[in-house]
């Protein structure tokens, strides 16, 4: 028997999305995994090895060789830039990036204050605009950046769109659309092209027949 093929998969709210994806391509997870504490799952029928891994760190273990593959956020991949190849857009979890703040309030000043955790993808974004700002870097809850005076503007995920509202924030430019992506390592695609291949095609398949 070969090598399990390992998958970094993101706990939390891609989690279920992930997991229904990859049942119907014919790879079952099983259930319940929010109710378990392990963090490394065998599922030697199937010759595969799941590591349950925070969203942001998925593309980490990839790019290491640590998993195979795993199931990524674009946000992430845009925002650390790492070695690893992007096969598939898997279209679950839809959201995007965008800049938001308080209304009727223009960025005048020099070097307006932008607090997110996207650091990278802000500082992009405002340099292909010719705009200079500041960072403010923060780890969650960042609409309470502009409600206290800490920064002008926030760079952040909008789903739904009703954290902005329940704040009194509206958002004044979309900078990405956001799905999640499927991501090989580039080791892996080489040496484990096969089984790859097979998963990455079925994979497709599914989100072909769900998408249209
Ligand atoms: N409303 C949303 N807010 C944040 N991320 C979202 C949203 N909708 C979809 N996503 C996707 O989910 C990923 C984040 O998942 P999750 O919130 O579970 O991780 P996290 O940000 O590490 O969580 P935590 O709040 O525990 O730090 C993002 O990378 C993004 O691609
Ligand atoms: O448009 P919505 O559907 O309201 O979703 C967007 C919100 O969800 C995320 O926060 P999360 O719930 O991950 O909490 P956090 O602030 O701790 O990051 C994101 O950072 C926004 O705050």
């Amino acid at each position: 028997m070969n090598k399990p093929l390992t998958i970094a998969m993101p706990k939390g709210r891609i989690y279920e999305e992930a997991a229904s994806l990859m049942k119907q391509a014919g790879y079952d997870l099983g259930g319940d995994k929010e109710k378990s504490r392990k963090l490394i799952l065998e599922y030697p029928d199937q010759n595969l090895q799941i590591m349950m891994a925070k969203p942001m760190d998925v593309v980490t273990y990839v790019e290491y060789g640590a998993a195979d593959i795993g199931i990524a956020g674009k946000d992430v991949l845009l925002e650390q830039d790492r070695d690893v190849y992007e096969v598939l857009d898997l279209k679950i979890s839809p959201c995007y990036v965008a800049v938001a703040g308080l209304p009727d309030q223009p960025l005048s000043r020099i070097a307006p204050k932008i607090a997110t955790k996207y650091p990278k993808v802000a500082s992009d974004y405002f340099r292909e605009k010719g705009e200079q700002i500041e960072i403010i870097p923060l780890n969650g809850s960042i609409e309470l950046a502009p409600l206290i005076g800490l920064a002008d503007r926030i760079v952040d995920i909008v789903s739904t769109g009703r954290t902005l509202k329940e704040n009194g924030l509206v958002e004044y430019e979309k900078i990405a659309e956001i799905t999640s992506r499927l991501i090989v390592n580039p080791v892996s695609y080489r040496v484990k092209s096969q089984e790859i291949d097979e998963l990455a095609q079925k994979l497709s398949e599914v989100v072909e027949v769900k998408t249209g």
